[in-house]
């Protein structure tokens, strides 16, 4: 429980440290104010790399309408847990953290704001592993030092500190103090502009389209309904790749989409999805089924064209409907007044449009975000259905470990309020070298050939991002 009381904050120290020698337990202690002058979240990004490099975090919600920008690491919450406790690990173990807020300067409670963990999942912790993933456990979360929080053009900025048994009072005021001073103060370094000199290698293109041909082949005998199948290219440069302007420019480029990073240790895995996984705000749920794509148009007419074959096409609607009902049938069990369309609406990005369905309910008591977000994860968008059939053919026949890529990532706060999308149209950064991944639902009626051109455009948000839009792949 968060407690705001009308304490200086000294006060609320001594108060937090008592607490944690009485229980013999850390107690995570946050101050949050807020800002008269609002801060551009990536330049907040950008000037936390003098201190905090390796240990930072971006969340922006479509359109920038709220943003979470995390700078350092008080604590990692994490397991690599091959069951199917990983979600519920997580959970409990952020529970059990007494959490002490003080809201200053008129800041008052909001969602997104003081203690709150940031981080994501695995696609499938039985999967074989690559060691480009060895910093992605199976779940892996981490309480920021300090973060600033933009909603609706209000910023506000949380400094945190797990305060333990042993520390003294002088140690935790310096905290906040040297926090608050270095990241008003710091100046935002967003790094060289590059020439985008790089060579782009894609390993097993005829692997992966006899794997969907094979997925076809199984679907039609009755083995399953749909599974979606993902391959990964790689990048590489002649200079270091530039995360702050690779993140500007999704954030430009893609303003439907959720826009992600999470820098950990030499490597960050970034993204703009358009797919919400899970949004909690109080009772409130809402997810978000995006199956079903076509190219944008070339003029207005073609686009709405295009569109309207979308609407009309019996493949992706057959793809679009086995997620909208995976996904009302779990909503209807943890929820009440479960809403849902009937028909799907578009949902057009930059590169591509899709078929879009937004659901919502009402939570009932004795569930929480991670339990929806273990019960929904992989929905059939990025699994498929049945989903353990579905999983398991990918294991078999995807020529690839996906990590992180298409697993829930986001964030949860004290109130375990927060919102998880699924990390798609994503790519994990090391240096002068990108992986970056894209996959597609194969029901009986898709053709290798045209699942293969639905990945190149799926690339291009990244690509772009990267510095390499008039790539084509072969
Ligand atoms: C798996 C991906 O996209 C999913 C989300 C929307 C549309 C999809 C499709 O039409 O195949 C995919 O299910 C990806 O972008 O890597
Ligand atoms: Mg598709």
């Amino acid at each position: 429980m968060i407690t705001a009381l009308k304490h200086t904050f000294t006060e609320i120290m001594k108060r937090a440290l008592e607490e944690a020698r009485q229980f013999d337990k850390p107690v995570i202690l946050s101050q949050v104010k807020s800002l008269n002058d609002s801060m551009n979240p990536l330049h907040f990004y950008a000037a936390g790399e003098r201190l905090f490099l390796g240990e930072r975090f971006y969340w922006a919600t479509p359109g920038s309408r709220f943003t979470i920008t995390g700078l350092g690491n008080e604590c990692t919450v994490e397991n690599d847990s091959a069951e199917s406790d990983r979600f519920g690990r997580i959970e409990s173990d952020w529970k059990r953290f007494k959490k002490i807020a003080h809201y200053e300067d008129g800041a008052k409670s909001h969602i997104g704001t003081g203690a709150l963990l940031f981080g994501g999942f695995s696609f499938d912790p039985h999967n074989r592993r690559n060691e480009r993933w060895n910093n992605y456990p199976e779940a892996k979360f981490f309480l920021p030092s300090v973060m600033l929080t933009v909603k609706d053009g209000v910023s506000f900025l949380t400094i945190n500190r797990v305060i333990k048994p042993e520390d003294d009072l002088e140690s935790c005021s310096a905290h906040f103090t040297t926090i608050a001073n270095e990241v008003l103060t710091g100046k935002a370094s967003t790094g060289e502009e590059y020439v985008n000199n790089y060579t782009l290698k894609e390993a097993d293109t005829g692997t992966w389209l006899s794997a969907v041909q094979k997925a076809t082949d199984l679907i039609k005998s009755g083995e399953l309904d749909k599974v979606v199948l993902a391959r990964e290219v790689q990048l590489e440069y002649d200079h270091k790749i530039n995360i702050y302007s690779a993140l500007s420019k999704l954030q430009t480029e893609q303003p439907t989409s959720f826009i992600f990073s999470f820098e950990n240790g030499r490597q960050s895995f970034i993204g703009a999805t358009p797919e919400r996984l899970i949004k909690k705000e109080n009772s409130r749920l809402l997810s978000t089924c995006l199956a079903g794509s076509i190219k944008r148009g070339k003029s207005k007419q073609e686009d709405t064209e295009l569109g309207t074959e979308l609407l009309n096409d019996e493949k992706n609607l057959i793809e679009h409907a086995i997620v909208v009902k995976m996904i009302k049938d779990s909503f209807e069990e943890c929820c009440s007044e479960v809403k849902v369309s009937d028909h799907p609406q578009l949902l057009k990005t930059k590169n591509i449009q899709h078929l879009y369905t937004p659901i919502e309910g009402s939570m009932k008591a004795g569930y929480s975000l991670l339990n929806l977000t273990e019960k929904l994860h992989p929905t059939p968008a990025l699994g498929g259905y049945p989903k353990m059939a579905a999983v398991e053919m990918i294991r078999e026949i995807e020529p690839m470990d996906r990590g992180w890529y298409a697993g829930p990532v986001g964030w949860l706060d004290a109130e375990n309020n927060g919102e998880f999308a699924v990390a798609i149209r994503s790519g994990l950064i090391e240096g002068e070298q990108a992986t970056l991944f894209a996959g597609c639902g194969i029901v009986a009626e898709s053709d290798p050939q045209m699942e293969y051109q639905e990945t190149l455009i799926k690339l291009k948000p990244m690509l772009s991002a990267l510095g390499g839009v008039n790539h084509e792949c072969k």
